[in-house]
Formats: C-alpha cells, structure tokens, sequence
C-alpha cells in the first residue's frame, strides 16, 4: 500500500467553484473582480503561465487584462503602467511575471503595486503582515501548500514541519504559515549538512529547491506528508518535482501523503491567485 495522493487539480476545482460564485455575487453588486497580468519578454514558460492565468479568470467570472512588452521595455514605463492599473477602480489585483529583464529592479516593481492590489503577496507590506500575522495577501504558491496539508486532515498543532528552500516566494513565507499554523518549524536550505537527518523526522516536508530527487525514499518517515513545489524536467523532457516520487510513495506507506508534479502545487498556486483577487475585490 502507498500513499494517499494530495490532488491540486481536484482541489483547485472545489475552491474554484467557491471562487465563482463569489465573483458572481460580487459582479451583481456591480464590483466584478478583476486582475492585471503584465508579461515583460518572451520567455515561453512564463507566457503558458500567464496564459493560464487568463483563462482561469475567464473560466470563473472574473475580469481581466493581460499586457504584453517586448524585453526592451523601459522600467520607467512598466512603473507607468503600473500606477495606471493603481488608478484604475476595475482591476483589484495586479501580477507581474517574474522573472523580469535584466534591466528593471524587480524590488522596485513590487513596491509600486498599491498594497491592495498585491495579490502575488510579494511586497514587502504583504511579508510584513504575513510576519506579524495581521491580516493581508498571502503569496499563492505557499498559501495553495497550506490548503492541500488542510486537505490530508493533518492538524499542524504539534507536529515537526520542514521546508526545503527559502526564497522570498515560496520557502520564507511557507515557514511562517506552518508557523502560524502551531507546527514546530525547521527551514532547511542548500547549506543544511545531512538534510536527511531532519527530513527523516518530519511529520510534513514542503521541498521548494528546484532540483531533481532532492528528497527520496531514505529521506522521509512513514506516515508523512509529502508537499512537492518543484517544476523541473527529467531526461525525457517530462515535468517533474523535487521529490523521487515513486519510491517515495512506495517510502510513505498507506497513512503517508504526497503531491503529484503536474496535478498537485502548480493548480493551487493559480486558484490561490483568483482566491486573492476576489479577496482584494471584496475588501
Ligand atoms: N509574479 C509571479 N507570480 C507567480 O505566481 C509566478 C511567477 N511570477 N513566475 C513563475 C511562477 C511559476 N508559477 C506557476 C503557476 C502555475 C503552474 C501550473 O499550473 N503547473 C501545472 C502544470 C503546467 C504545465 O504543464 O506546464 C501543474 O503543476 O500541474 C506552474 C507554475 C507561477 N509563478
């Protein structure tokens, strides 16, 4: 017997129904909720991302407009742009793709976000509220990571989480919400000397690394449950996770839980977003 799989698409079609139907409401009280996505460049990833971004907006009643530059525009005009959207009373939120062009200051972009329009939850007012536990916009990789632990029927109170990573977009800001959660919190990063002594002892593992295997089947307890952020490709040009998936299933045993890459965090991660911008509609 395996583990149970933590499914993103399944869940990520529950809360959107929930999503739809608080847009609809909102739009009959004349306030549809609606988000600007701005795309710099042409790199083809972020370009299916934001794509996809699009559509679950249209797909769910929410407004929204996507504008695309070429990689030569000036920050100067992105910050243009962005006080434009700031002003404009139709559109409650507003991502920028990241990565942007060498050229513009990503801190810089972030900031000029109006604090209730940062449904990314990048800024440094939305870390600061996530810090401090004041109400505010979650970011949504994270925040979709928390849904699907919610989802296993595991109570955080008590238990040992540990996050592998801690980038500012996934790895800081899941510490604090398991934190927040009452689970004892250990962050492990590319310094960590023998990451598997910790893992090993883990009730939940959230991996955000961005590397192939980085957990394995020696690596976890039985009876864990197994949150996997990564998105990388294996030698035949497959999506995969951080996790050896397979095995560590197999590792986990019939009370063990694990998130499939695709079909687990990547879904969440765009439902946490349409979650914020109707947050932001109805604030
Ligand atoms: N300002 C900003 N905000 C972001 O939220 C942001 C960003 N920049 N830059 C890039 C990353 C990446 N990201 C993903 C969203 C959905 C999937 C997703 O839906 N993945 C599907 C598979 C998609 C596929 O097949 O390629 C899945 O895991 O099942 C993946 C990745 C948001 N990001």
């Amino acid at each position: 017997m395996t583990a149970q799989i933590l499914d993103g698409t399944a869940l990520s079609q529950t809360l959107r129904a929930e999503v739809a139907t608080r847009a609809a409401a909102l739009t009959a009280r004349g306030r549809q909720p609606g988000l600007a996505v701005i795309l710099v460049g042409d790199d083809p990833a972020s370009a299916v991302y934001v794509r996809n971004k699009v559509k679950a907006c249209a797909d769910h009643g929410l407004h929204s407009v996507l504008e695309k530059y070429e990689a030569t525009l000036s920050e100067e005009a992105l910050l243009a742009r962005i006080a434009a959207l700031n002003a404009d009373p139709a559109i409650h939120g507003i991502l920028v793709q990241m990565p942007l062009p060498k050229h513009i200051d990503p801190h810089k972009v972030i900031e000029a976000i109006a604090t209730a329009k940062d449904v990314d939850g990048f800024s440094v007012h939305s870390a600061g509220t996530l810090m401090t536990g004041l109400p505010g916009l979650r970011p949504a990789t994270p925040y979709g990571c928390m849904k699907l632990i919610e989802r296993s029927g595991i109570a955080l109170k008590g238990k040992h989480a540990v996050v592998i990573g801690r980038s500012n977009t996934v790895g800081k800001p899941m510490a604090l919400l398991l934190l927040q959660a009452n689970a004892t919190v250990t962050v492990c990063h590319s310094g960590t000397p023998d990451l598997a002594r910790h893992t090993r002892e883990a009730d939940v593992v959230v991996v955000a690394v961005g590397r192939r295997n980085t957990l394995t089947a020696d690596m976890v307890k039985p009876g864990a449950v197994i949150v996997d952020v990564g998105m990388n490709r294996n030698d035949e040009g497959k999506l995969c996770g951080d996790v050896d998936f397979a095995a560590v299933r197999e590792a986990l045993g019939p009370q063990g839980f694990i998130t499939p890459v695709p079909g687990g965090v990547g879904p969440m991660t765009i439902t946490m977003l349409l979650v914020n911008t109707l947050q932001a509609a109805e604030a």
